[in-house]
């Protein structure tokens, strides 16, 4: 992993990384864009449309009030209603309060459908950012996936794939409003151009306030994001399926909830403290904003007074003035919410700019089939991240095609890690790794990891059917039946499948309705079922068959030894009873390879070997 990508975070508090967050915008349109290029250009049509409205509405009302108080004024005006009919003199009248109504229904169904595109775009948006997410996350380093740094930025990055999306309607309106507003302050510079600065300058303390606490709001959920991922797991853990019978069994009930509390109660004190200095300091400086609109207003009435402005323009003016006072206002603190939200968009971006570290060389070569010498391991050392202590170290040995080697040794000995240097999920930090005489490195990675059926000691129980849990195996074979089924037949996982009410398509696990749960031996059979199912070219068992009834292991380990002759096999196991029908065995002590030999060299060496056979074999004597 790289050290840039081990800095810890940094906070972004300050008022200039807040609005230098803006520069989200751009690339946050070009996501909508990608999620439907159709519904945004009709959503920014229809939002221009109804951005003119206001003003066009409000100068109509204008022109009524004026032809109302020119007709009032007439000389010779009819005296009656009847009267009024009979003149010919309403014919504009009539016209402009016919265009206000056709105005006002106008702007109530654009509402409505720019409502409609607005949901479909949002939801496209979701479901788009939320692929792009699940994307991007498979192609990073299984490295990544450990570091605590990194899951902080992967569960900000999932929140704001799902949740941020109210930025789009924020930002949507802004633009709508940004331009019905020129389109009022072009009204108001049209009388006296100070009008607006009075209320540009009643308005900026306002909107620093709020774009102050939005910044403190964030840096708290910035800096809160490892208590979040810890409160969502004390959660989980309290009340899940997974967890339900420990959770009885060992009466942590309160425990979870006594934690829970305490988590969330700083949250809550914390987050409280800045909403009441938001509230407090938020209702002065709005009344600051109050203050500048009535200066004008004033300025408006004496205006009109003085004979300079006719009613029809004081009314116009007035009522410009109000909703440009209500719009800016609004566009001054949306905008801070939205440069609030553009931080937040940071995590996104942040995490699609993860780039994994294992990737295929240019001019990778393809995977030999079938392997002609095999693998062999060059002095190889590797530390986990972080870690100060070698996992593996000195690592000298070789895998030959076709044959298949065990792996014996403590707890913590590094069998599994040599199985993860194996598959590329981590590249050594020493030495190399060499495949028919070349560098790991230099095959294609997918094709490398294709050829490797790997089943781990913690494989996955995934809730789906039966024929799903092995088709994982080799997923795009997931419709051919006969396949999962012969690999079913090899590693004993149909004698389970049998028995269920399903057969193969029974939902697996508690999860879902109808889902039925299988014990830890019949999991494992499914399990091993996926090493025959994917039909690579190294088969390596990672002791999935801890949970096995003796006998039963004793046949998985048969047949596969059987069924994999002619490719090159990996089994690890602490029951030295599978172990010794390997071709080979290696002993690992500490990291390193300490001897290696068939069951009776070993014996004979009388070393750790013969001393754990020893001690497995006296308990059962
Ligand atoms: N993801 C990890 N991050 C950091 N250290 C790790 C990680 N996985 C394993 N280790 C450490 O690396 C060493 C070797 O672990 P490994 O899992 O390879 O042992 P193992 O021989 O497979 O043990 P077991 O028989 O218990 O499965 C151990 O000291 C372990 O603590």
């Amino acid at each position: 992993m790289s050290s840039a990508r081990l800095t810890p975070p940094v906070v972004p508090a300050t008022f200039r990384a807040r609005f230098s967050a803006l520069r989200n915008i751009w690339p946050f349109l070009l996501l909508v864009w990608q999620a439907s290029p159709m519904l945004l250009l009709i959503s920014m049509a229809l939002r221009l449309i109804r951005a003119v409205l206001p003003v066009t509405a409000l100068w109509i009302g204008k022109l009524i009030i004026d032809e109302v108080v020119r007709l009032s004024a007439l000389p010779d005006r009819p005296v009656d209603l009847p009267g009024w009919w009979q003149s010919d003199l309403l014919g504009l009248l009539i016209g402009y309060v016919v265009a206000e109504f056709a105005l006002a229904i106008l702007s109530d169904v654009l509402g409505r459908v720019v409502g409609l595109v607005d949901t479909l775009l949002s939801d496209r948006l979701t479901m788009s950012s939320s692929i792009r997410l699940m994307e991007h996350a498979a192609t990073l380093d299984l490295e990544d996936f450990e570091n605590a740094d990194f899951q902080d930025k992967l569960e900000r990055a999932r929140v704001q794939a799902s949740g941020r999306m109210s930025l789009m309607g924020l930002l949507f309106t802004q633009m709508q409003n940004l331009v019905t507003v020129s389109t009022f302050a072009a009204g108001l510079v049209l009388f006296n151009p100070w009008l607006i600065l009075l209320l540009a300058l009643a308005l900026i303390p306002a909107f620093i306030g709020e774009a102050h606490f939005n910044a403190q709001s964030y840096s708290l959920d910035f800096g809160r994001t490892p208590q979040r991922r810890e409160l969502d797991y004390v959660r989980q853990t309290a009340a899940s399926v997974e967890s339900a019978k420990e959770v009885k069994i060992f009466g942590l009930n309160s425990f979870l909830t006594n934690r829970y509390r305490e988590l969330s109660e700083s949250f809550y004190t914390a987050s409280r403290a800045i909403a009441q200095r938001r509230a407090i300091w938020g209702g002065v400086l709005t009344a600051l904003g109050t203050l500048g609109y009535y200066a004008a207003y004033g300025w408006i009435i004496a205006s009109t007074l003085a004979g300079d402005l006719s009613l029809g323009d004081l009314t116009f003016l007035s009522g410009s003035f109000l909703r440009l006072r209500s719009l800016l206002e609004g566009l001054l603190t949306t905008f801070s919410s939205t440069a609030a939200q553009a931080l937040y968009l940071d995590d996104l971006f942040s995490f699609f700019q993860v780039k994994p570290e294992i990737l295929t060389q240019a001019n990778a070569l393809p995977f030999p089939k079938p392997i002609r010498t095999g693998f062999v391991f060059e002095n190889v050392g590797f530390r986990y991240p972080g870690a100060e202590r070698w996992a593996v170290r000195g690592m000298n040995f070789s895998l030959h095609a076709g044959e298949t080697l065990a792996l014996v040794g403590e707890n913590g000995a590094g069998k599994t890690t040599l199985v993860k240097l194996l598959a590329r999920l981590y590249d050594p930090d020493e030495g190399r790794i060499t495949l028919d005489g070349h560098d790991l490195r230099s095959y294609d990675l997918d094709a490398l990891r294709g050829e490797m059926g790997v089943i781990f000691q913690d494989f996955m129980r995934y809730n789906l059917s039966a024929a799903d849990n092995i088709a994982v195996g080799r997923i795009e074979e997931r419709n051919n039946r006969p396949r999962i089924i012969v690999a079913a037949q090899r590693s004993m996982a149909d004698q389970v499948i049998e028995h269920l009410p399903d057969r193969y398509d029974q939902m697996i696990g508690k999860r879902f309705r109808n889902g039925v749960e299988l014990s830890g031996g019949e999991w494992q059979k499914l399990a091993i079922a996926r090493a025959y199912m994917r039909g690579a070219e190294v088969l390596i068992l990672d002791e999935p068959t801890a949970a096995l009834d003796a006998r039963s292991e004793f046949e998985v380990f048969q047949r596969f030894k059987e069924l994999s002759a002619g490719k090159t096999a990996v089994l690890i196991s602490h029951r030295f009873s599978s172990v010794r029908m390997a071709d080979r065995i290696l002993v690992l002590a500490e990291g390193r390879v300490e001897s290696s030999g068939t069951h009776d060299e070993l014996l004979a060496l009388s070393g750790r070997y013969a001393e754990l056979f020893e001690l497995q074999a006296a308990g059962y004597r």
